[in-house]
């Protein structure tokens, strides 16, 4: 196992020091899925550097880049759910702190932004493509292992998380002292379980008081509702980008959900219609999640955060796209088996 990444992998990353002009890369519209797979990590050492944090923790370069090729080892080649995800809700999490000055303003310490930055890379760790019903319904050993405190999947995130920091060579939290490393480990447990829908669902009430009232710092609960909104606008960030991303993602998740689908009818079990290539209607469900769910949290980001309102407006484009999109599906569909073809 310890082979996997070696000190040569480690120094190809450690040593690159291209990309000079982030001017582009610092903004809303840039689409991290359009970096070359091979150079993410490096951004991803970038980003570390340009917002000072390892200065700050005096985190080590080749410790962090190792562990972050192990996490890129952790993610398997699944449609949607793999490496380029992770980095590119972890680049929205750097655009969040840059032009929303998250610690230079005070709304999160520089801990809380590191925990934010690994909880991005780290959240999806091992997904295998299917969702946390499908672990109770198939068994699955992390059903076993997590079913009775919920939230399976992104449970199984957080231990492979942990497993990794505690690999050789790979805990670049050792040189926080102890509160901090104990703090920055909870900080990171509550984001990853933050990006389970079902918790989403239990605080998004509370999230908009807090945004009608004004966040307040000095408030704990405060921090962890703004926390927990800043990784789930990460998580979903792919559909603040442009229509042509919104739509090749769609592909993305629609392959993982169209599969687990699959894998249930061969299993005896009915699939629920979004997962069910025979029955699904791709834009009206992405309509029905863009408009209940997505643009939602994003008003609650932007009413805290103001410059974030070109984020709603462009899931507002999205959703339009979509309404458009639904005659050519219709007439389309009755040739197809379904409307995923159409996306590809
Ligand atoms: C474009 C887009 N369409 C989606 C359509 C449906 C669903 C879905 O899970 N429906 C529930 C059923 C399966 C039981 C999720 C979708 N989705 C997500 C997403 C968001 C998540 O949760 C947070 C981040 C907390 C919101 C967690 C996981 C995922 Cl894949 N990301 N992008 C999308
Ligand atoms: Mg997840
Ligand atoms: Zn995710």
């Amino acid at each position: 196992y310890h082979m996997r990444v070696s000190d040569g992998d480690v120094a190809d990353v450690v040593l690159c020091d291209k990309y000079h002009d982030m001017t582009e890369f610092n903004c809303f519209t840039f689409i991290p899925r359009k970096v070359l797979h091979f150079e993410i990590p490096c951004y991803i050492l970038k980003m570390f550097e340009n917002l000072k944090i390892l200065d700050e923790f005096r985190i080590k370069r080749d410790i962090l880049t190792r562990f972050l090729l192990y996490v890129k080892k952790g993610y398997r080649d699944l449609p949607y759910h793999n490496w380029v995800h992770a980095f590119s809700v972890t680049h929205f999490a750097y655009l969040a702190l840059k032009n929303f000055q998250l610690v230079e303003l005070g709304y999160l310490s520089k801990l809380e932004a590191l925990a934010y930055l690994i909880a991005c890379l780290c959240h999806d760790i091992d997904h295998r493509g299917t969702t946390n019903s499908f672990q109770q319904q198939s068994n699955s050993v992390l059903a076993s292992l997590y079913s009775s405190e919920g939230s399976v999947m992104e449970r199984h995130h957080l231990s492979q998380t942990l497993a990794t920091l505690n690999t050789d060579g790979c805990n670049f939290l050792e040189c926080l002292n102890r509160v901090d490393y104990i703090k920055c480990l909870d900080l990171i447990k509550n984001l990853i379980l933050a990006t389970d829908l079902q918790v989403h669902y239990r605080i998004h009430a509370r999230q908009q008081t807090m945004a009608m009232d004004g966040f307040n710092r000095k408030n704990p609960e405060h921090r962890y509702y703004l926390c927990s909104l800043l990784m789930t606008c990460a998580d979903l960030s792919d559909q603040t980008k442009d229509w042509s991303e919104t739509k090749n993602v769609a592909r993305l998740i629609y392959a993982e959900f169209f599969t687990q689908g699959d894998l249930e009818k061969k299993m005896g079990k009915e699939p629920v219609v979004m997962m069910n290539r025979e029955k699904a209607s791709i834009p009206d469900h992405q309509l029905e999640f863009l408009s209940d769910c997505c643009v939602c949290i994003f008003r609650i980001l932007a009413r805290i955060f103001p410059i974030a309102e070109c984020l709603v407006d462009a899931i507002n484009q999205n959703i339009k796209a979509w309404e458009k999109s639904k005659p050519i599906f219709k007439h389309l569909t009755a040739n197809y088996a379904t409307s995923y073809e159409i996306l590809t």
